[in-house]
């Protein structure tokens, strides 16, 4: 123990034997998660690709969903747009949606212009076997809901982390759920009464307090117990308490799923 201790002390004391050890553990623990992080960012690359090409036409609408993958779908679009001279309305569902269509020099529309979508392509924090969707990890599931309300087609990507066989497998910081802020209290509690679990209030990380979506809610991440539920039932019992304005649950809504491997492959599901 006096040794392991000191051991430990001489580490970290500056001597000049074992630094060199430290360091090569820490750039091959950097490496790897770098490795790491790019075959995620390749998945989601070749998913994205992948819908876009096989989804979208020419002279269409498209709703253009939020997060970390959508990157790669509008970076697609834009390039088929320059390529092969399609015409494209984009239709945002977040705020960061709509920068992403400007800044590739995308024809941004809205839904008074166009209230119907052709297809729909955004991304998921979960997709399970029956191809219910846990939406809103990054906190912009309202406008994605109602966007995909309005497509003939919702087409999700994602990498492989994503795919599940049922809700909370993989997924583990639970369904997020979309409040009027002065009600988030009665919500949470109501929703742990009838259904168990607990909900956590979100908070944001570079403001004091909840995050605030983009339209102006709170959001409660409800990590719910392991159970068979019957995902539809519990949308629609949460929708009906008042303060809730949307849940992050995306029930009979997604027509097709592109997975994203690290091996450079695609795997797809259909509904
Ligand atoms: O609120 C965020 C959206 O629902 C995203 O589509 C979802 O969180 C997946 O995002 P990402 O592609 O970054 O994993």
């Amino acid at each position: 123990m006096f040794q392991r201790f000191f051991g430990t002390v001489s580490l970290f004391s500056g001597s000049r034997s074992i630094n060199p050890l430290l360091s090569s553990i820490v750039a091959s623990r950097a490496s790897s998660s770098a490795a790491a992080k790019m075959s995620l960012d390749l998945a989601k690359k070749i998913a994205a690709f992948k819908a876009v090409d096989e989804y979208v036409r020419d002279n269409t609408v498209v709703g253009v969903g939020s997060g970390s993958t959508v990157v790669y779908a509008v970076q697609r679009l834009a390039e088929r747009v320059k390529t092969e001279g399609l015409k494209l309305v984009c239709i945002p569902t977040s705020f960061q949606a709509r920068q992403l269509i400007i800044e590739s020099g995308l024809v941004l529309g809205d839904l008074e212009q166009h209230p119907k979508i052709h297809c729909a392509i955004d991304g998921a924090d979960e997709v399970d076997a029956d191809m219910v969707l846990i939406k809103g990890g990054g906190g912009c599931l309202l406008q994605e809901k109602i966007v995909a309300s309005c497509a003939d087609q919702l087409v999700v990507i994602a990498d492989y982390t994503k795919n599940s066989k049922k809700l909370g497998e993989q997924y583990k910081k639970g369904i997020p759920i979309e409040v009027v802020p002065m009600a988030y209290v009665p919500i949470r509690n109501k929703v742990a009464a009838k259904y168990g679990g607990s909900l956590k209030l979100r908070m944001a990380v570079a403001k004091a307090g909840p995050v605030v979506t983009d339209n102006g809610n709170f959001i409660l991440d409800w990590h719910f117990p392991e159970e068979k539920f019957d995902w539809d039932v519990v949308n629609r019992d949460i929708m009906m308490i008042p303060g809730v304005v949307e849940t992050g649950l995306f029930v009979k809504m997604a027509t097709k799923a592109y997975f994203g491997l690290a091996d450079g492959s695609v795997t797809e599901r259909s509904a």
